[in-house]
């Protein structure tokens, strides 16, 4: 067909298409003009919202036009579906001016990519949505009415027993300080550590390994290769990689917060929360229970186990070891009446920030230094070779925290850089210009981390090509060289930022390290297969993003030879 006659063709069909809507308008002429009402209608609306309203309102950041004038608006599927890739194109779209506004099921967002926006933000704005967010979820938790009225609106005394209240807050906030004294440098610090270093100590040895993997391992037998571990002959372990760190973290943050209590009730704890954890996404939508009914049925199984552990005498559990902050958060809520059933559902939101970051991590940055980074194991291993004895025992780790270890450093901030997918919140109480625009009271401030973390001008330029382009997606731990001992930094913020950056970032480093580092020095470890893990970015999480459903990959450890 010529060009002609395509479009003669094409003219034929429009006039036909007019003829069919004429002669509809004509048989229904009530429905032709509700059509043109609402679609006139239509047009105005986003006339005046995205061209009129912003030219007449200069100061304020420019919105993402939608065609959807109600909660419905497409954004939030794009939003919910893949939160990366929509804010990625939004930003994009208007033209990489920060902040600007978009309205997600009827909720209205600020959003915050750059750097000097994100600090101005943790600076200025003092009203925080962390404890809204919390409020949230200890509904979803179902926690009574009692329950949240006694932890968030009953200040406890300034003269109260145990750990001192001096400005008289209510426990949902003075939790923080609790939490800050548990997990910031000191004795509480150093006890939870000392825990972590016995039970890696105690698991990373094959016949070890060999009892706690057995109902997962794919492999115990002796089939390492001599020309990948030069150690032929040698018995070893096949495990998959996820399941693997996932459990042993978990059950280690349950010894360090529980002792050996929680076990004792249910050796399977730790197995099941990871069923909850996984699917915890749901209870960050609030997915209504007849439609996550497997996650509902983890989460209580946990939950029941709290309440029988709280049964048990307070002084019998102490004497199975647990953390500073358990003890002393269940004799604050026992002052303010709240009951066992309440206790048990707080303490699952506990052991749940407790483990569910640092196992992913555990098995992030293992895959990103067997997978993109080989030649970087051998570095680590000899680097922290001095932090063990000759029996491969972990004898020093103030050398181990010491700044020494530079390249296992530097693989943490990367790897965190990389697999974080979580957001700052903040409310707006009151009228705020951030970035020189106006943001308007009640909107909510978003900073979706792996913004920031994939901004290419926040992570030097430090490739040979002189174009870092395509490698701000690659795993490349270099690009913190100088900077090992950040625990943020414009660019780099896992744990958030202000007054609710996560106090749980010295622990979650002291105990990749020192599992890392344990793992290297005591094996050999290969990935087995060409299986691969990518961050699942769909989901909702609390800071680390949970690999692809279904991905796995299977690691082969070999004992060294010391
Ligand atoms: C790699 C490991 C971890 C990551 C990436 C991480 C990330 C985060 C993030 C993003 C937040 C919210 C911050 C905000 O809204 O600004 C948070 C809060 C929190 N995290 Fe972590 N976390 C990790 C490990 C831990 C650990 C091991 C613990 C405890 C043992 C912990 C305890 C907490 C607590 C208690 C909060 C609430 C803070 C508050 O309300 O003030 N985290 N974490």
């Amino acid at each position: 067909m010529t060009l002609s006659s395509g479009t003669r063709a094409v003219e034929g069909n429009l006039n036909l298409a007019i003829q069919a809507i004429l002669l509809r308008s004509q048989e229904h002429p009530t429905l032709f003009r509700t059509a043109v009402l609402l679609s006139t209608a239509l047009i105005i609306w986003r006339l005046w919202k995205f061209t009129l309203y912003p030219i007449l309102h200069p100061t304020e950041p420019k919105e993402l036009p939608s065609w959807i004038p109600s909660k419905f608006s497409s954004h939030g599927f794009a939003f919910f579906h893949n939160s990366q890739a929509f804010l990625a194109k939004a930003t994009k779209a208007i033209g990489g001016k920060d902040p600007f506004a978009v309205t997600v099921f009827g909720s209205h967002f600020y959003i915050i990519t750059q750097p000097k926006q994100t600090i101005e933000v943790y600076k200025n704005v003092d009203s925080l949505s962390f404890e809204e967010f919390l409020i949230g979820l200890m509904k979803y938790l179902n926690l009574t009415d009692h329950t949240l009225q006694a932890v968030f609106e009953t200040r406890l005394p300034r003269d109260k027993p145990g750990f001192p209240n001096p400005d008289g807050k209510a426990l949902g906030h003075f939790v923080r300080d609790m939490h800050h004294r548990q997990l910031y440098p000191g004795a509480n610090l150093d006890t939870l550590e000392a825990v972590m270093v016995q039970w890696f100590d105690r698991y990373l040895h094959l016949d070890a390994l060999q009892t706690l993997c057995a109902p997962y391992s794919t492999s115990s037998s002796s089939s390492s290769s001599p020309a990948t571990t030069g150690e032929a002959n040698k018995a070893s372990i096949e495990v998959p990689l996820v399941k693997w760190c996932s459990e042993l973290f978990t059950r280690a943050g349950e010894q360090g917060y529980f002792g050996d209590s929680l076990a004792a009730l249910d050796p399977d704890m730790a197995t099941t929360f990871l069923v909850y954890d996984e699917l915890s996404w749901q209870v960050l939508y609030q997915y209504p229970r007849v439609f996550s009914r497997q996650m509902h049925a983890a989460m209580d199984r946990v939950q029941q186990t709290f309440v029988r552990y709280f049964r048990i005498p307070q002084a019998e559990r102490e004497a199975q070891g647990g953390a500073w902050f358990t003890t002393a958060i269940e004799n604050e809520c026992r002052s303010l009446g709240i009951e066992e059933q309440d206790m048990a559902r707080f303490m699952v939101m506990v052991y749940w920030v407790v483990s569910t970051n640092t196992r992913k991590a555990a098995y992030w940055i293992l895959y990103y230094l067997l997978h993109d980074k080989p030649d970087l194991i051998e570095a680590i291993r000899q680097e922290t070779a001095p932090a063990f004895d000759k029996d491969g025992k972990l004898v020093d780790l103030a050398y181990l925290h010491g700044g020494q270890c530079r390249n296992l450093e530097q693989a943490w901030l990367e790897t965190l850089r990389l697999s974080a997918n979580s957001a700052s919140a903040r409310v707006l109480t009151r009228d705020t210009v951030v970035g020189g625009k106006l943001l308007r009271r009640g909107g909510r401030i978003l900073i979706p981390y792996r913004l920031l973390h994939f901004n290419k001008a926040g992570h030097g330029n430090t490739s040979s090509s002189g174009d870092d382009g395509p490698d701000i997606n690659s795993f490349r731990p270099e690009r913190f060289a100088g900077r090992e001992s950040i625990t943020r930094g414009p660019s780099w913020r896992p744990f958030g930022g202000g007054k609710t950056m996560c106090p749980g970032h010295f622990v979650a480093k002291r105990e990749t390290m020192i599992f890392v580092a344990m793992v290297l020095q005591r094996f050999h470890v290969e990935l087995v297969g060409d299986g691969v893990l990518q961050p699942d970015l769909g989901k909702p999480v609390l800071g680390l993003a949970d690999r692809k459903s279904g991905q796995e990959v299977t690691l082969r450890i070999t004992p060294r030879t010391m």
